[in-house]
């Protein structure tokens, strides 16, 4: 049975319009970045091709949010607000103010791994849905993550080392003194903080993978006669 708690059809029909919408969104954004290789063999530019839909359903992931902590769905509410806030994070905090990141090789990496992993985890949860989970969709969710983890996580964190200098320089949303408020605020430290908050909090939702793999392929066992 899928994950959505109580078998509310309200709760259900929404589920299924935002996987639906979600696995659109995903694929629309890989149809670009397949294009944009297609086309000029090179990831300079793939950004600004995909910058508007990349913004709008990475956003939309924050719903997610809500759908486990309103009980709609059963995920780990501590690790789904983890996991979608650091790419929210990332997206909005760090690739799309600092125009420099846009051109460098985290960008290749995070759409490549982004792209695959919610194209399928959205097109699973649809099928789970309606009742008919094809068993190559149910492997292929609970496998690619351990390619496509780390090779987001290093885009991600490739992004944000190639941010520094140019958050440094420009003082991007950093509040410096002598102001009004005598208080000041610099976010290159806050982008600092993030490399060890990234190997506290990677592990937890690498090894969660696992355990759900563990889970949901493991063959069930057999009954004592
Ligand atoms: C300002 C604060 C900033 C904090 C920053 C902290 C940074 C920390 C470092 C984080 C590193 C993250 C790196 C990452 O961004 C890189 C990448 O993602 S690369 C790509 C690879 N990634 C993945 O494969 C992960 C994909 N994500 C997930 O799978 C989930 O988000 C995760 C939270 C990891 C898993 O959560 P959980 O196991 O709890 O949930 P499940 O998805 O397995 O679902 C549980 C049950 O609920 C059902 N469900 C869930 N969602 C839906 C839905 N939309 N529709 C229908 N049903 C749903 C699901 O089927 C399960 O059902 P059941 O219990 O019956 O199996």
């Amino acid at each position: 049975m899928s994950g959505v708690k109580k078998q509310n059809s309200a709760a259900q029909a929404w589920l299924i319009m935002y996987n639906v919408a979600m696995t659109a969104g995903w694929s629309f954004i890989g149809i670009g970045v397949v294009g944009h290789f297609y086309k000029h063999g090179t990831y300079k530019g793939l950004y600004d091709q995909v910058e508007k839909q990349l913004l709008f359903f990475q956003t939309s992931a924050i719903l997610e949010i809500f759908h486990a902590m309103f009980g709609l769905v059963r995920s780990n509410v501590m690790l789904t607000t983890l996991q979608v806030f650091s790419r929210v994070g990332i997206v909005w905090g760090v690739i799309q103010p600092v125009v420099q990141v846009h051109d460098k090789e985290g960008i290749p990496m995070v759409l490549i791994a982004w792209t695959i992993t919610e194209i399928i985890r959205y097109l699973f949860y649809t099928f789970v849905l309606l009742g008919v989970t094809p068993k190559v969709m149910l492997w292929l969710r609970y496998t690619l993550f351990i390619v496509l983890y780390p090779l987001g996580v290093t885009g991600e964190l490739l992004s944000l080392y190639y941010s520094l200098p140019h958050v440094q320089n420009s003082g991007l949303y950093s509040l410096y003194l002598p102001n009004n408020l005598n208080f000041s605020f610099n976010y290159y430290y806050v982008l600092l903080g993030m490399f060890p908050v990234y190997v506290i909090f990677f592990p937890q939702l690498y090894f969660h993978m696992f355990a759900q793999r563990k889970k949901s392929l493991s063959p069930p066992a057999k009954k004592q006669e």
